[in-house]
């Protein structure tokens, strides 16, 4: 059995006795077919990434024939749709394939012509749906997550990863933009050559940027923070790749990555628009993870197994309640934050509750100041950990002045700088 045979081909013409040669010519080639005399119902028997091709007629009473391929399209962009007419239309044969068609024939139809069409397109929809599948299947492994905005950037991903445009990523630190900006580059036909990452700030000449643009050929670049740029570099960077559009070369893919919204940035003038048109083909926001609480347990399973396999210990059980207080947490450093507590919870810490601490007090019956203390020098740290030891951002956050923070860094024999590694 050929790859094609695995598909169906779907007829769609208002007379049967049309539908029945159609029939018994693609099943004597070993073809499966499916038979509609209403365009109708063929709309709506066909989902999206339906395995399959369309052959319809031109001229139906309930739906034309671009109707349908207009609908069809609407849906599934990928579909090929085949059309067939009696009339030998010029304009109408460019309209359809405009509109989308893989192939405009006209009646009489030869048979072998037909026959071959079919397979050609039975084979490039098979290759389609097969490559969709192993990108979904990617994706599904690389980019954790159940919430509805996770699932939406799953299917974003898998129709960007097939085209080549430049994307900004934007979204606060964290929250996976440079997971997804790598995931984009091995997804895409450029997988097996270099990623190259630079940092706006890094580059401060006009030479900096023209040397690693043009040794960087055939590279996806992940440039973070391109507002960081002198207006001067952003200039010759807009002159570079919309060359790169007018020549159809396409040496280069670029991938951006922003804190906030781009627009934001055109509004403070840091970022010129016509960069930024340029780097926009298409976007991807990345939602902070307090907004997508669904998240959060998927991931924390995630992080917690992928640390014991790596430290070689049994999984172990998390509660209920700790859950529902990983789903409470505000996740100012968001899934990198989440990792960070999962990685400590495999080797036994658990932060964000005072749970491995209760325990050894409950052992030792401490009196009540020490208890106190005890719970003071735990959200401390928890503080300092959130923030990997910046005490300015950890006092913000307790809302106590820094000067009280360290004089109780003090107290607690707590040095900020063994939070900086963590
Ligand atoms: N949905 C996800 N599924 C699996 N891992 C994720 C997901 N989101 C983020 N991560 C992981 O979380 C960590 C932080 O993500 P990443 O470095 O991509 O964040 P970021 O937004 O680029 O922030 P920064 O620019 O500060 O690095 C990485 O280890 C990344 O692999």
């Amino acid at each position: 059995m050929t790859t094609s045979n695995c598909l169906e081909i779907l007829l769609v013409d208002d007379d049967q006795d049309v539908l029945d040669a159609y029939h018994h010519l693609f099943s004597l080639a070993g073809y499966r077919t499916r038979i509609f005399t209403n365009p109708l119902s063929a709309l709506d028997f066909i989902p999206i990434d339906w395995p399959g091709i369309v052959v319809t007629d031109m001229y139906m009473p309930q739906l034309s024939g671009m109707e349908l391929l207009t609908q069809l399209k609407e849906r599934d962009p990928r579909l090929p749709v085949i059309m067939i007419s009696g009339h030998g239309d010029i304009p109408m044969a460019l309209k359809a394939v405009k509109h989308g068609a893989c192939d405009f024939l006209e009646k009489p139809i030869k048979p072998a012509e037909l026959l071959a069409l079919i397979t050609k397109q039975l084979n490039s929809r098979h290759q389609y749906l097969q490559q969709k599948s192993s990108l979904n299947k990617t994706l599904t492994r690389e980019l954790i997550g159940k919430s509805a905005q996770v699932n939406n950037i799953r299917q974003v991903l898998s129709e960007m990863a097939l085209l080549d445009s430049n994307v900004c990523i934007y979204g606060e630190s964290g929250t996976g933009r440079h997971n997804v900006a790598s995931l984009l580059h091995s997804l895409s036909a450029r997988a097996t050559l270099p990623l190259i990452q630079l940092n706006g700030n890094q580059i401060k000449t006009i030479s900096d940027i023209e040397n690693l643009f043009t040794q960087a050929s055939q590279a996806s670049i992940i440039l973070s923070f391109p507002e960081l740029l002198s207006h001067e570099i952003q200039h010759w960077l807009a002159e570079f790749l919309l060359n790169q559009e007018r020549t159809q070369s396409k040496p280069i893919r670029l991938i951006t990555i922003f804190s906030d919204s781009p627009e934001i940035y055109i509004g403070e003038q840091s970022l010129l628009p016509e960069l930024y048109y340029i780097i926009n083909q298409s976007n991807i926001e990345l939602p902070p993870l307090r907004k997508r609480p669904d998240d959060i347990a998927q991931l924390f399973h995630y992080f917690l197994k992928r640390s014991c396999n790596k430290l070689a210990k049994p999984l172990p059980s998390v509660d209920k309640s700790y859950l529902s207080t990983l789903r409470k947490h505000s996740w100012d450093g968001n899934v990198r934050e989440l990792r960070n507590v999962a990685e400590l919870f495999a080797i036994g810490i658990v932060k964000l509750t005072g749970q491995n601490r209760t325990q050894s007090m409950d052992q030792t019956h401490s009196p009540l100041d020490n208890l106190v203390n005890d719970y003071e020098k735990q959200i401390i740290e928890d503080a300092l950990y959130l923030f990997s030891g910046r005490v300015a951002d950890a006092a913000n956050y307790l809302q106590i002045p820094r000067k009280k923070l360290y004089l109780r860094l003090k107290k607690h024999g707590v040095d900020k700088k063994d939070y900086k590694t963590l």
